[in-house]
């Protein structure tokens, strides 16, 4: 049986003091003060290592159905800005932290956290013991749970294990086109304020045109792609080849995102097999590479343990050199289901589990991790170049 994460008997008596809540699935409680917008919301919890970056980990849309616990124990003091974002809203459900947000102290802030938060209806909550919390997640796996806050203290808990209970978990969950854009829009079309020297790279009107499969992605990916000289157009997740093909791509880029790549690639997998046909080259990040992987014949599983942090280290196999790199996937390509046409590309020093792809008899390769990540690390950087500059050539 699993171990509870806290001792039994649970007492569903609220503790003195208490204003927020994590109400896990196995019945357990954990306490501490809420903060952020008021309310209850009910997903997976998984942690996250990064030191920086909470403001782009909550607007990743790979995060969303997630509740976050960040190891590192300040988070929150360096406040929010609109420049952070990675999606025009947050995704992740809420946060969980062991101290209390304190008020912003960085010239780049605009706006405290907790106001944040509150404005985007985020539910935090601090307190925590997220030592403990993070190892009861490593032994048992992420679990399902119910974040709530109220600010006079008052939980139904038997409601909310029970509303953790109900939640189906986010095994042959498609969370993609519930993130995705709905529409098709260009990257340089004003939509997003990039900054000066972003105006001047977006319009690359000469350069290779990439399309953009939406099934979450993060706005880096995009300003990556345009640092590599690359005209961009983003398509919904739900996009049929016929759409895709209608931009007159050069080639086509699949995006990360949340859930399980299994469910989106009902399908996504028929217009990457098709593009693959006509021969496309495609480059895949995280839920795009799980895609990939599955297009062309590789099975998907759920780890027992997800990887979420900044410093994840990779071996590139061609050359043994070390890549360190941001992750943020709790399923993986199987690498004993490679079929014949593809190769492991890389691989994760934690666990040894595939971390990139190649296929042999097509332009087509993927990463698990994160090239794009902001903030760093920036080793994988050469990965947008790689795709753009093949792309020059078909061009
Ligand atoms: N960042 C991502 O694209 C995540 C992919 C997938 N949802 C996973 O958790 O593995």
């Amino acid at each position: 049986m699993r171990r509870a994460l806290v001792a039994e008997p649970v007492s569903t008596r609220v503790p003195e003091g208490a204003t927020g809540v994590l109400a896990l699935a196995d019945g357990s409680l954990i306490w501490g003060r809420g903060f952020g917008a008021e309310g209850a919301a009910v997903g997976e919890v998984c942690f996250n290592t990064a030191m920086t970056g909470y403001q782009e980990v909550m607007t990743d849309p790979s995060y969303a159905a997630q509740i976050i616990a960040f190891t590192f124990p300040h988070i929150g003091n360096v406040g929010a800005n609109p420049e952070d974002i990675e999606a025009i809203n947050p995704h992740a459900l809420g946060l969980i932290v062991r101290e209390d947000v304190t008020d912003p102290s960085n010239f780049r802030s605009t706006q405290g956290f907790d106001a944040w938060l509150k404005q985007n209806g985020r539910i935090g909550l601090a307190g925590v013991d997220t030592r403990a919390l993070t190892r009861a997640i490593r032994i048992q796996g992420a679990p399902n749970g119910v974040i709530a806050h109220d600010a006079a203290g008052r939980f139904d808990v038997e409601a909310l294990i029970a509303q953790a209970r109900g939640w189906p978990g986010l095994e042959g969950m498609d969370l993609a086109k519930e993130v995705s854009a709905t529409q098709s829009y260009k990257w340089d079309d004003g939509l997003w304020t990039l900054g000066e020297g972003y105006a001047a790279h977006s319009a690359n009107p000469d350069g290779p045109h990439v399309v953009a499969i939406d099934y979450g992605l993060k706005r880096n990916i995009l300003r990556n792609l345009v640092a590599a000289g690359a005209r961009v157009t983003v398509v919904p997740a739900t996009a049929t080849f016929d759409e895709v093909m209608a931009h007159g791509p050069d080639g086509v880029f699949l995006s990360n995102g949340p859930g399980d790549p299994a469910a989106t690639g009902a399908y996504a997998v028929p217009v990457i097999r098709e593009l693959l046909k006509v021969g496309k080259p495609l480059f895949g990040i995280c839920l795009g590479h799980q895609l990939l992987g599955l297009a062309v014949g590789a099975t998907t599983s759920k780890m027992h343990q997800g990887h979420r942090g900044a410093n994840h280290p990779v071996k590139r196999t061609e050359d043994g050199r070390v890549e360190i790199t941001s992750m943020n996937h709790g399923f993986a390509v199987d690498a004993d289901s490679l079929p014949a046409n593809a190769r492991a590309t890389h691989v994760s020093l934690f666990d040894g589990s595939l971390a990139g792809l190649e296929l042999t008899d097509a332009k087509a390769f993927s990463v698990q991790y994160h090239p794009e990540a902001s903030p760093g690390p920036q080793d994988s950087h050469y990965l947008f170049e790689r795709f753009v500059d093949e792309l020059r050539g078909a061009a």
